[in-house]
């Protein structure tokens, strides 16, 4: 059925319509502008994200909006989406390349997906990358003469194995860096295997993140900091934000950022398919929260078994982590089975307490999110 109008109503849309267009027309350029923007920064090796920049750009266009009667959260969210934009135009003209006498780069597992980011991140640089994967091994020798650098990014678990058996021949000033989530172990054996410059690193982000600004790549230093000095500054200049780790303190964090999450995401979507829930009318029923949890749940099973399973089984400790989880759900539970209702508040107090500040900033953070949860519904 047609929605209903009147003559009126298509007049100022009619109008709107206009009002959009010039929209584009302003988008398109700002989008030839950050296109310039980018290659300046890539002429001058500066960083695709600037968080000076981005905060006073804010203020004073939520200062003018304000100004102007409009909601300055408003400008705030336009301006936010734009510039996610810019990051991934500003991406494609390339990047200032760090260190030009490298030698080549070899990627070992350059065909996984983490892998294929990499050695495009890297190409965009300027360097020479070239990819080992499975049937490579053969040629192993000539692939790794003269390489600068070898990433490997292999599954978990076959990680320490591959280094301790495959990478114990490299140029002695090659570097040797790893993308595995865990660091400990996979550290331990390339400083082992490899009496040159080590460096574990953790990228915090799935290979289908488009542009590297904003996002946390994981440094753990191993060997000879000054000879990959210049890595971490390329990764830099690609947007991301370095935090550097302890292997010990890295792992158990993803103990619970990753193994213990992963694995309550994996029992909730379990459940849901043990109770043969209706996902269909689940989601006609769905508050945006229940929408946005669904599709955190959902998402997992949109991708491979095998890439959970190595993530949820790389650390022994993590059952520790998950096992301490079921038992505070059982006693959480029988709590609720006693009808303790005034327990109850009293843990959730509790709780609250510890989180402190942070539990309004989550709110508040949550609350643009749920926001767009809603916007994407259609219908
Ligand atoms: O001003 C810059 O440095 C830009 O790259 C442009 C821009 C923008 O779109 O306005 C994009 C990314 C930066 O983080 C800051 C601003």
């Amino acid at each position: 059925m047609n929605e209903k109008t009147t003559a009126e109503l298509e007049n100022l849309r009619g109008l709107i319509d206009g009002v959009d267009q010039q929209l584009l027309h302003l988008l398109r350029k700002r989008l030839d502008l950050v296109a310039q923007v980018g290659a300046v920064k890539h002429g001058a090796g500066l960083p695709i994200y600037a968080p000076q920049r981005e905060a006073n750009m804010l203020a004073k266009r939520r200062a003018e909006a304000k100004e102007m009667n409009i909601a300055p959260q408003l400008i705030e969210d336009i301006l936010r989406r734009l510039m996610r934009e810019s990051y991934l135009n500003e991406k494609d003209v390339g990047f200032k390349q760090v260190k030009a006498d490298l030698g080549h780069v070899v990627i070992v597992g350059g065909e996984g997906k983490l892998g294929g980011l990499f050695s495009q991140m890297l190409t965009l640089s300027g360097y020479q990358v070239k990819s080992l994967d499975k049937d490579d091994w053969v040629n192993s020798e000539s692939i790794f003469d003269g390489a600068g650098l070898v990433i490997v990014t292999v599954p978990i678990n076959i990680t320490c194995e591959l280094i301790a058996d495959k990478l114990t021949n490299l140029p002695k000033d090659c570097i040797l860096a790893d993308l595995t989530s865990i660091k400990g172990a996979p550290v331990e054996a390339m400083l082992a295997a490899h009496s040159g410059p080590v460096l574990g690193l953790h990228p915090m982000f799935g290979p289908d993140v488009g542009s590297l600004a904003k996002q946390v790549v994981v440094v753990c230093h191993g060997r000879d900091a000054d000879a990959y000095q210049w890595l971490i500054e390329q990764i830099e200049i690609w947007g991301a934000r370095i935090v550097e780790a302890e292997p010990s303190k890295h792992d158990k964090a993803m103990q619970l950022v990753q193994a213990m999450r992963h694995f309550s995401s994996f029992v909730y979507g379990l459940n849901l398919y043990k109770e043969e829930a209706d996902i269909e009318s689940l989601l006609q029923f769905s508050s945006p929260i229940y929408r946005l949890e669904l599709a955190m749940v959902g998402r997992l099973f949109a991708q491979s078994p095998e890439l959970y399973a190595d993530i949820i089984f790389a650390q022994e400790e993590s059952l520790v982590a998950i096992s301490d989880y079921l038992d505070n759900y059982s006693q959480a539970l029988s709590i609720l089975k006693s009808g303790n209702r005034d327990a109850f508040v009293e843990q959730f107090a509790e709780v609250s307490r510890w989180f402190g500040d942070f539990a309004p900033q989550f709110q508040r953070e949550s609350r643009a999110m749920l926001q767009s949860v809603n916007d994407m519904k259609t219908g």
